[in-house]
């Protein structure tokens, strides 16, 4: 069964190290997790050459190899959950543990003691780790099944504990016992299942990553416009099935192009970024901001009429006037969903055509499209309500 450990722990090892390869440097936290198993390997080595080997490798290194394994794969998942790791606690944690292993192999040599010793330290690593992960680990499936199995683990090294200190922990690990045999086989398990576990932790980052990547703006974070237009078709289906209101805005930042041209591009492009954080400050959970084109946003707000959509747009022009030094104007066409028979098309054009209103009128205003409008840029012939900011 050791074998087995050391087999299992050479192939995970050397599966986490082709993904610190090739997964992306914001996925922190694999190359801790792809050392711990081939500490592991390395620990199970010792420990199985310890009829050839001097008992300062075989007990006193195989073991801290096992602790040293733990702690680093603790430290993966710390630095993985973006939080740096203690190396100056747990170092003066793996001296001291050291000098108990080789006053307990050389000085008072107790089988009974140094497994008690050991099955204390691993249980407080693994609390210490399932404590933080519990504080800071996301809802997922690997994050909960790693929580699993090094609660589990910890309950397999309190049963040990028990054993020993009602006597039954025996006078040899390789003794076929019931304790002994229940633990190797726990830790084999848990080898298997924790660098499988930091496997799946690493891939369902890499999965978010990339369909953040697949559906926002890398400039301002907004939705881009593929992803944008397809949470409009949701929220309209939506709204045909249930009835609950829907608006849309179309916000154009004002004369961008003279800040492009006077004050350089990457000023230009500060602006964007600026625009896009304060919108989101006004805006619901619920509502989604996107990038339409260039200088040109959109904002879905489900289940909200046209006073409302008023509003944020109102909250919108005063958030971009606080005296800011990147602050801008913007011009904002919205309109609301009219009725079953209204579809994502008429609903841009409308809104398309009050933004275009909005700007023949002077800028730095909302008008609400109240009427469809069949051509966008005609739109000047439909009925509208402007509300300026200046
Ligand atoms: N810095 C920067 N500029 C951009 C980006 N995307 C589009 N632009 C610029 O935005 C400007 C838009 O100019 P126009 O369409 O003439 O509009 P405008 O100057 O804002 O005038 P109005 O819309 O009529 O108020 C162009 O100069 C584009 O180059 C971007 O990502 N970064």
């Amino acid at each position: 069964m050791i074998a087995m450990a050391g087999f299992m722990s050479a192939i995970m090892a050397v599966v986490l190290l082709f993904m610190r390869r090739h997964y992306p440097p914001s996925i922190r936290g694999v190359g801790a997790w792809a050392v711990a198993p081939l500490l592991w390997l390395a620990s199970t080595v010792l420990f199985g050459a310890r009829d050839f080997i001097p008992a300062w490798l075989s007990l006193v290194l195989a073991n801290q190899l096992l602790v040293l394994g733990s702690l680093v794969y603790y430290m993966g998942t710390r630095h993985f959950l973006g939080q740096s790791f203690d190396w100056r606690f747990w170092g003066w944690v793996m001296a001291g543990s050291t000098t108990v292993f080789v006053v307990l192999t050389y000085w008072f040599p107790n089988y009974g003691l140094r497994v008690g010793f050991f099955t204390v330290l691993m249980g407080c690593i693994y609390t210490a780790q399932l404590r933080f992960m519990l504080r800071h680990g996301e809802h997922s499936f690997p994050v909960r099944l790693v929580q699993v199995v090094l609660a589990l683990h910890t309950l397999i090294l309190a049963v040990r504990l028990f054993s020993i200190l009602i006597g039954k922990g025996g006078s040899d690990l390789m003794e076929p016992s019931l304790f002994q045999t229940l633990y190797i086989g726990a830790y084999v398990l848990m080898v298997l299942m924790l660098s499988i576990g930091a496997v799946l932790m690493a891939t369902d980052r890499l999965r978010t990553e990339l369909e953040h990547l697949a559906t926002h703006d890398s400039l301002t974070n907004t939705l881009n416009r593929r992803a944008l237009l397809a949470h409009c078709e949701e929220e309209l289906e939506r709204a045909q099935r249930y009835g609950h209101g829907l608006s849309i805005m179309m916000v154009d930042l004002d004369n961008f192009k003279a800040v492009n041209d006077t004050r350089g591009h990457q000023h230009g492009d500060a602006v964007l970024v600026h625009f896009a954080d304060c919108t989101r400050q006004v805006l619901r959970r619920a509502d989604r901001l996107g990038r339409y084109g260039g200088e040109e946003f959109l904002v879905l707000l489900p289940d909200s009429d046209a006073d409302a959509a008023m509003a944020v747009a109102q909250r919108i022009h005063a958030t971009l006037a606080t005296g800011h030094a990147l602050d801008c104007q913007v011009s904002i066409g919205l309109t609301s969903w009219t009725g079953a028979h209204d579809t994502l098309d008429a609903m841009l054009s409308r809104a398309d055509a009050a933004l275009y209103r909005a700007k023949h009128e002077g800028r730095n205003r909302t008008v609400v499209a109240s009427e469809p409008v069949q051509t966008p840029r005609a739109a000047q012939a439909g009925s509208a309500q402007t509300v300026a900011c200046d």
